[in-house]
């Protein structure tokens, strides 16, 4: 499975996505870092189809730009920034939502992330984690070949964050996930490949293990380092700043 896109997008005059060109595999967990406003969530919404972008995006060759949405839905799937639901259904009817277009299993997803025992429960009585937990599993009863993630440990602890990233890591075999994150730590330790972002282009792409101090300081506009703790790769950036 291979999603490949070359995409310009523009609000109104102004244009956020620069022929930017992304690609990527399953098998492979692909993490697209970059500072607030640099384009991440576009670049995400132009892939899916949700906004309309100028360029190509094709998975396993199919130009899904021109599919229709249902036929659409049963290759790719947003999961988006986390909100807190007003509405009361059920955790099994809100995973629901994501089946009927495509006839997922419900079931499957819902024990995928661990909610299959609250699945008789409120959506509204479940924490930030857990939530955000429904959502994903609300793409996977899409059942779709790829999953992309809009900063999807964005609002939780440490411990619910690891816990997302394990699923995703785990997920990877089966299908094509590319994950927005604001947390460079969560990227540098869970990706396999990173893309970095600035003001609508890739301003860099590569393994995390190859990502320097450099780029970051300069996509940021910090100062940082970049320690080596136990065999991982830690991002420290310089509390005040200079
Ligand atoms: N609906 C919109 N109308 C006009 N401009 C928009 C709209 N949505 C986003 N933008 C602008 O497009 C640029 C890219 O926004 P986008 O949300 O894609 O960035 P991002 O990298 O996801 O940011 P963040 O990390 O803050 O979520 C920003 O300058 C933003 O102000």
């Amino acid at each position: 499975m291979r999603l490949f896109a070359r995409v310009s997008y523009s609000y109104g005059q102004r244009e956020v996505l620069k022929d930017l060109e992304i690609e990527a595999r399953r098998g492979e967990l692909l993490a697209i870092i970059g500072p607030n406003g640099a384009g991440k969530s576009t670049l995400l919404k132009s892939l899916v189809g949700i906004l309309k972008p100028i360029g190509k995006v094709e998975l396993d060759g199919k130009d899904l730009l021109s599919l229709k949405p249902a036929e659409r839905a049963r290759l790719i799937t947003y999961v988006p920034q986390s909100s807190f639901p007003e509405f009361a259904f059920t955790v099994e009817e809100f995973v629901e939502m994501g089946s009927y277009m495509t006839g997922g299993s419900v079931e499957e997803a819902l024990k995928k992330v661990g909610l299959w025992e609250r699945r008789r429960d409120r959506i509204t009585t479940l924490s930030g984690g857990e939530f955000q937990l429904a959502l994903i599993a609300r793409a996977l009863a899409q059942g779709s070949r790829a999953v992309l993630l809009d900063e999807p440990t964005s609002h939780l602890d440490v411990n619910h964050a690891l816990t997302v990233m394990e699923l995703l890591r785990g997920l990877k075999a089966e299908k094509i996930i590319i994950t927005v994150l604001h947390d460079v730590n969560l990227a540098l330790e869970y990706a396999d490949r990173l893309v970095v972002m600035k003001d609508g282009e890739k301003f860099w792409e590569g393994k995390p293990g190859e990502i320097t101090p450099d780029v970051l300081e300069r996509v940021y506009g910090i100062r940082a380092k970049i320690v080596e703790v136990d065999s991982h790769r830690v991002f420290i950036p310089e509390l005040a700043k200079v």
